[in-house]
């Protein structure tokens, strides 16, 4: 099977979430299991595109109220896995960053310029694979604009990775869309606006959330488009998201200060906590409490400042956050950097190597998301011997169970600054209960998060569209 993954984010390439790590490795296990998966995304101006070769495949031009050419370029000298197409865009997507305020034409050239290569293609695809709203409207394109009627019989796939972003636009952008029968138009709206997201749930042959439970609670909140979701309920499917276990993996992971396994994991997870600790003036003797993430509200980042306040009163636990984001958010939590001296640190920012280092170094991870429609870092955190904290939702509620129940990590039921604080309360204990700790820390490592299986689980879903 032939399959194409369209994406605005792909690891190593450009990332800014968890939507870069799963593009990124999904292709490589489809492979692994006999596939040819590709991934297509934008050329950006950015560290991996200035330090690789790349190939001209494909140029073409096309019109987005002014006219823009652009190159398919492909990665020389490949050792990713799958192959690489990047859409090249001069003056549109050729950028610094991956996303920002005019994405609605830097996103729709990125969507047609790649049919535009797909439909001339000797070889037809077998799937399309659209990857969030930034991609959201090549299922409407290729069933309804003229130009690529070839691909009218091709399936297509979106997975929502976020739902509550849905790339809205006004329709007196309509005309930017490739021409299309206009009697089909209320495919592509939603509450009076043109709706990437709700379009491609309309439009795709199958729409795949990343867990069961997510593709749950979408039919109740997500935001604006719960009535669309439970109208195509029968055509939408969780499935969990794996991880990529060449790369997150404690005994070669080149980040980390000391590698090691489940047999060695003591000192392992000793020299990473040290030289963090170093780092980041935090007491190593005591419990590490670890952050990772976007400081957005859907992460519970808004509760941060206060849950870590409650837990630094009695100084028995060091906490490192990483993550940037909401600016408020960003102050409040540097703020108390002055008051537990010692005791807490903080990286306002994204540092690749740091989250790495992190993982192994933490003996909890905290996330008290409000919503996860998968959660990569648990996960991670669970490969390297991390205890995960967690809010109970979403794919955060697929992945952990609480160690009091019999489970292995820390659940809490509701993201409240109460809620959480009595986590790590909890957590603490847990903690000093030494024999039991160290015996989880060994089970949690075993655990097996590799995409294997889901990848096969999107195979089994692509096959059942063949015509
Ligand atoms: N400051 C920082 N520095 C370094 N690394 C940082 C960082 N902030 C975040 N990261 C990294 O970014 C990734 C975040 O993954 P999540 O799954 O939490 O992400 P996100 O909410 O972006 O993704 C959405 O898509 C993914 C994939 O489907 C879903 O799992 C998730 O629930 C959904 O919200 C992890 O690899 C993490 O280590």
């Amino acid at each position: 099977m032939t399959i194409f993954h369209i994406s605005a984010e792909c690891y190593p390439i450009a990332k800014v979430g968890g939507l870069g790590d799963v593009v990124g490795a999904l292709p490589k296990y489809q492979n692994k299991l006999g596939e040819t998966s590709s991934v297509i995304m934008p050329f950006y101006d950015n560290k991996f595109t200035n330090t690789h070769s790349f190939k001209k495949v494909f140029s073409g031009r096309f019109n987005l109220g002014r006219p823009f050419a652009f190159d398919i370029l492909t990665l020389v000298d490949n050792t990713l896995g799958y192959d690489l197409y990047l859409v090249h865009i001069p003056g549109l997507l050729y950028t610094d960053y991956v996303y920002s305020s005019n994405d609605t034409e830097r996103f729709l050239g990125f969507q047609i310029a790649a049919l535009d290569w797909l439909v001339q293609l000797k070889e037809q695809p077998d799937i399309v694979h659209c990857h969030d709203h930034h991609t959201g409207l090549i299922p409407f394109m290729m069933s309804q604009s003229y130009a690529y009627h070839k691909l009218r019989s091709t399936p297509s796939v979106v997975t929502i990775h976020n739902g509550q972003y849905q790339g809205w636009f006004g329709h007196n952008k309509i005309h930017l869309i490739p021409p299309f029968d206009f009697s089909k138009a209320g495919l592509l709206d939603w509450k009076k606006l043109i709706n990437p997201l709700a379009s491609a749930i309309k439009c795709a042959w199958k729409v795949t959330t990343v867990s069961p439970n997510y593709m749950e609670e979408l039919t109740h909140a997500a935001n604006g488009l719960e009535d669309l979701l439970r109208y195509e309920r029968g055509k939408c499917v969780g499935i969990l998201n794996g991880i990529d276990d060449k790369v997150w993996d404690p005994s070669t992971d080149s980040d980390l200060i000391k590698n090691y396994s489940i047999k060695t994991v003591q000192a392992g997870k000793k020299a990473n906590k040290d030289w963090l600790c170093k780092e980041f003036n935090l007491d190593p003797k005591l419990p590490l409490f670890a952050f990772i993430g976007r400081l957005v509200d859907e992460k519970g980042a808004d509760l941060l400042p206060e849950i870590f306040n409650n837990s630094l009163y009695h100084k028995n636990l060091s906490i490192m956050m990483l993550g940037s984001g909401d600016s408020g958010v960003e102050q409040q939590l540097d703020r108390l950097k002055q008051q537990y001296a010692g005791y807490y640190n903080t990286y306002i920012g994204y540092n690749e190597r740091l989250a790495h280092i992190l993982y192994a170094a933490a003996d909890f991870l905290v996330m008290p998301s409000r919503v996860e429609p998968c959660g990569l870092n648990q996960m991670y955190a669970l490969r390297y011997g991390t205890v995960p904290i967690v809010n109970k939702v979403g794919g955060l509620k697929d992945t952990v169970d609480d160690f009091d129940n019999g489970g292995f990590g820390v659940l809490h039921d509701g993201a409240t600054v109460q809620e959480g604080s009595f986590a790590i309360y909890r957590a603490i204990n847990f903690y000093n209960d030494t024999v039991r700790f160290k015996k989880n820390r060994n089970l949690i490592m075993k655990i097996d998060h590799s995409w294997d299986t889901s990848a096969q689980a999107y195979l089994n879903l692509y096959n059942s569209l063949k015509l």
